[in-house]
């Protein structure tokens, strides 16, 4: 996807990925990352999504990954948390309180800026990317996050029903692309009654990723 596929999906509110409630198998796994109280948890095409709202909640340190600018804006206007903004190279840096939004392309956020992470949550970020693009998103994240243990949230469904984005991402694929670097283990797999765009049926998975 082009960065203006998702500046437009943005200005034109197209966002049916966005939540209006906290992801149930976030809340029903977090537990599986073993965090710390106050441990600092990196959020990569992290959008405006109420799971950072949550996370904040349970008073982590959260760090998220954004192309763009308008979602990061509305994300600290609906936390009512007026940011402070930098500049980071080619990126841009917005920092209340706990929470700090790299706004900019994620391939351009390296661990030095990023820093020490604990964990990562990705829900709804590996299956925006299409297949050409995952692998190499799947070694910058396990490189910028030093192989951070992850709660991984995919997508699957038979994509000759649909054209992604979200992309189909089997339990296969997430083995190739992490199975090296990660024990990979899967957690809970549910189907979305609400079906994909509407219609399709899809399941939700969890996975594990450990580094071995
Ligand atoms: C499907 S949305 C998911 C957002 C969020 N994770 C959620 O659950 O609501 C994917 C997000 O990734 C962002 N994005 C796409 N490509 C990106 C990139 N290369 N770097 C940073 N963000 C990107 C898009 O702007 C979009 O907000």
């Amino acid at each position: 996807m082009e960065p203006e596929f998702w500046h437009r999906k943005w200005e034109r509110n197209e966002i049916a990925f966005h939540q209006a409630e906290t992801n149930p198998l976030l809340l029903r796994h977090v537990s599986a990352l073993g965090l710390a109280a106050g441990a600092r948890v990196f959020v990569p095409l992290c959008g405006k999504s109420r799971d950072l709202h949550w996370l904040l909640a349970q008073g982590h340190e959260v760090v998220g990954a954004e192309l763009s600018r308008l979602a990061v804006e509305q994300l600290f206007a609906e936390l009512a948390l007026p940011p402070r903004i930098t500049h980071e190279g080619t990126l841009k840096r917005f920092e209340a309180e706990r929470l700090t939004v790299f706004v900019g392309d994620i391939f351009d956020l390296d661990h030095a800026t990023l820093g020490h992470v604990d964990a990562v949550y990705d829900r709804a970020a590996l299956v925006a990317l299409p297949e050409a693009v995952r692998t190499r998103y799947a070694a910058h994240l396990a490189a910028a996050s030093r192989h951070a243990p992850q709660l991984l949230i995919t997508l699957d469904y038979d994509p000759s029903l649909a054209i992604g984005p979200p992309f189909a991402v089997n339990e296969h694929e997430v083995r190739r692309l992490y199975g090296a670097a990660y024990h990979v283990a899967g957690i809970e797999t549910r189907a979305l009654t609400q079906g994909l765009k509407g219609v399709h049926p899809v399941r939700e998975s969890a996975f594990l990723l450990t580094a071995r």
